[in-house]
Order: C-alpha cells, then structure tokens, then sequence
C-alpha cells in the first residue's frame, strides 16, 4: 500500500465520538448564561471533569501582514472580565503578527463532550509588570523556556538549542524572580464567542455570542429591555446577542 492509501485507509478507521469514549450533552439554549463567559467557565470546568485531556490548549490564530492566516497551540492563561489570555514572546512570530495586526481567534475542541468553543476578537497586552507576574506565576520550566528566548527564529544546529536551554534552566533554577522583557501576557477581549455542541444524528447546536456594538446596545435597551436589534438575534441585558446557527 503505498502512503496516501496508507492514510486513507487509517482516515476510514478513525471515529469522531467514539460512544465508547465520548458522551454528548443535550444543549439547552433556552438556558444558556446571558453571557458566553458564564457558559465558556461552565464547559471548560465541565471538559475537566470528563476527563478531557488538556482543555487548556486551544489554537490560537493570527494573521501575517499579507492578511494569510496562522495558527498555533497555546496555553490557555485564563478568562475572566477583561477577555482570555495567553502568553507568549513579543519578538515571536505570533507577537510580530499580533503586534501589526491585534485581532485574533482561539479554538478549543473537547472531543469528550463532543463541544467547541471559539472565541473571536481584538488583542491587547497586559502591563510588563503583569506579564512578569504571570510568567513568575508558572513552573521553573516555564521560566526556562522563556529564558531560552529566541522563539520563531531559525535554530542553526540543535546543540545551539541545548546549549542555549542548559544556561536557561541553571538560571532559572537559580533565579527565579529572572525578568524576561519579551514574555508577555496578552488579552483577547471577545467580541464573538461560539459554542458548538455535537449530536449523533449530526443535529449539531451552534450559539453564538456577540457583542453589541455600545449605541446600538444603549438603544434597543431603552426601548424594551430585551429586543432584537439591527443583528438577528436576542440582545440580553449584558450586551450580548445570542443566536442559533446551522450546523
Ligand atoms: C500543548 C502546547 C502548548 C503550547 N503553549 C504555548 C504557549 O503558551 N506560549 C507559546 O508561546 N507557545 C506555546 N506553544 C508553542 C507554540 O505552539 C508555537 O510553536 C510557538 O509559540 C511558536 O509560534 P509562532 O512561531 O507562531 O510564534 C505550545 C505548544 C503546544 C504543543
């Protein structure tokens, strides 16, 4: 068999929600949170509890200056208020982008729960001093991939990379307070949010959250308190829209 039967044979073998490990949850939308926060700090706890592995580590996708898409798996900082955030180095390749163009996407995918989650918006950075908090908030490991630095450039030989990754660890090891100016916590204030439940007769439910844009929010507020307003969709007392999607 040669590689591309090889693959599509395997492809073929392959089951998404295997009833043997996954459960799929009915979605009542009628009773989703006014607020995709509520509901993305519901699911994730929920993703944990069956047993999900890594929920923490959703794509992340930017875009370079021609506007081509790019994407990469992060760590998952947390979520509250302000937005979702995650760390990285500002001189990456995802910093530069970030830094061009502040707008990006996150894709969570828990296959235990048949669920989706993805969270659309603008990018900020925290303060240094934030940043540098957090980076201290996580493992010695952490402190020595980031001491390591460099991230995004070409690596000439992997014993640049030892070398380099030895001396980071001694230091972090002992200094553990190390500054790293390029790390950097970064906020993703959503301003769309989806959550994709799956279903066996492929019934999938999508609801999606966005935000409404201030004036329009001031004004369909004052006149009833919950209307539809230019956007389809039901606009709830905290400024969002909620609507169902085709799967
Ligand atoms: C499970 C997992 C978690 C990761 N977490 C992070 C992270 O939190 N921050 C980060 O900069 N890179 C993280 N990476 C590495 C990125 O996926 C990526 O390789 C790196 O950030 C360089 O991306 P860039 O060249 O697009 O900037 C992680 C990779 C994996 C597989």
């Amino acid at each position: 068999m040669d590689d591309d039967a090889a693959l599509g044979s395997l492809l073929r073998s392959l089951r998404v929600w295997d009833p043997a490990r996954t459960t799929l949850p009915r979605f009542d939308t009628h009773a989703a949170p006014e607020r995709p926060l509520d509901l993305f700090v519901r699911w994730f706890a929920e993703a944990a509890e069956a047993g999900q592995q890594e929920p923490h580590t959703p794509s992340l996708a930017t875009s370079d200056d021609d506007g081509l898409p790019d994407v990469r798996t992060v760590m998952l900082h947390g979520a509250g208020e302000r937005g979702w955030t995650f760390a990285s180095h500002a001189s990456s390749a995802k910093g530069a982008q970030l830094a061009a163009r502040p707008y990006a996407a996150l894709g969570f995918y828990w296959p235990a729960l048949g669920r989706q989650v993805r969270v659309r918006g603008p990018v900020t950075t925290a303060p240094p001093e934030e940043s540098a908090a957090d980076l201290r908030a996580h493992s010695t490991g952490a402190l020595a991939s980031a001491l390591t630095g460099h991230q995004s450039e070409v690596l000439p030989a992997p014993e640049t990379l030892a070398r380099a990754s030895e001396a980071a660890w001694e230091r972090a090891e002992r200094e553990p307070e190390a500054a790293v100016p390029s790390w950097t916590l970064y906020v993703l204030a959503a301003d769309e949010v989806e959550f994709f439940q799956g279903d066996a007769r492929r019934r999938h439910v999508r609801l999606r959250y966005r935000r409404v844009p201030t004036g329009a929010r001031e004004d369909s507020l004052a006149a009833t308190g919950t209307v539809t307003r230019t956007v389809t969709g039901t606009v709830t007392a905290s400024g969002w829209t909620r609507e169902l999607l085709w799967p």
